[in-house]
């Protein structure tokens, strides 16, 4: 099974609010239908904010850890997200991906302590059922904190664990981790090693960027691979393209 997140800041124009990346998507969206025709199974997708959700975020000061009581900022958050999600599920539909939504407002949840609880039976028998589920970074109840963000990458991570993925891949804007020459590290094994070159992202971004991603994958037991769209074929034929998480 293989878990793989579509980088807001691929799909989208991460500095212009609301904008997608129609070219980038359908590129995407091609690379995940042509693997599925050659014979995929079993693919889980999950895709970030990009310029969707980030803006709005910011804009009410909600992040993974500042939440929000407001039922208004909520759903300008999640109503963003949804949009998104709805061009991504066209897109694949358009090239008979069976594409369906999940949406993790209404799933998931996090604890007092900031643990993200996501039931995953719902996936599972969709992916029993011939399904490819599509899921989404979002605002979800938070105790103790009204609502809080949760991002893609922390969605990739759970549902790695809980469905006991054999791949994990990140499809971002960039062709891997860079060091601080900008050339792409292989694998990444200790935090420390490179936490000098992990920044933010370059764009709005409430979750965390590189660094986040980073510190997420390295706590996960499969492998992870870093990579940007020109090798997303390459990654669901099986190899391991970028930087590799372990
Ligand atoms: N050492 C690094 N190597 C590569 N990218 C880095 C590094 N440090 C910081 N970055 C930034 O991290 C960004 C990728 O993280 P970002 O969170 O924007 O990606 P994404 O997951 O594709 O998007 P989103 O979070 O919107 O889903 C790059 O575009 C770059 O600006
Ligand atoms: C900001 C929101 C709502 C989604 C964040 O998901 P990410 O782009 O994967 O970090």
């Amino acid at each position: 099974m293989i878990v793989l997140k579509l980088g807001g800041s691929v799909i989208t124009e991460k500095d212009r609010p609301e904008t997608l990346d129609g070219d980038a998507l359908e590129r995407a969206a091609d690379a995940i239908a042509a693997a599925l025709e050659a014979g995929l199974e079993d693919l889980v997708i999950v895709h970030g904010g990009g310029s969707f959700g980030h803006h709005n975020a910011s804009e009410h000061g909600v992040s993974t850890t500042a939440g929000t009581h407001d039922a208004d900022a909520a759903l300008a958050i999640h109503g963003a997200m949804k949009t998104l999600n709805q061009f991504v599920l066209r897109r694949l539909l358009e090239r008979d991906v069976q594409a369906v939504p999940v949406h993790p407002f209404s799933a998931a949840h996090r604890d007092r302590d900031g643990t993200l609880e996501l039931p995953t039976g719902q996936v599972e028998t969709m992916l029993d059922e011939g399904f490819v589920p599509v899921l989404h970074g979002d605002v979800i109840a938070h105790a103790g904190s009204g609502a809080t963000i949760v991002s893609g990458d922390e969605l990739v991570a759970e549902l790695a664990a809980d469905l006991d993925a054999d791949r994990i891949g990140l499809c971002s804007t960039v062709p891997g981790v860079l060091d601080d020459a900008d050339a792409v590290i292989d694998r990444i094994d200790d935090f420390d090693a490179v936490a000098d070159v992990l920044g933010a992202s370059e764009a709005t971004d409430v979750t965390g960027g590189m660094a986040g991603k980073v510190r997420t994958l390295l706590a996960l037991e499969a492998e992870a691979s870093i990579f940007g769209l020109e090798a997303l074929a390459a990654f669901l034929a099986g190899e391991n393209p970028g930087t590799t998480i372990d």
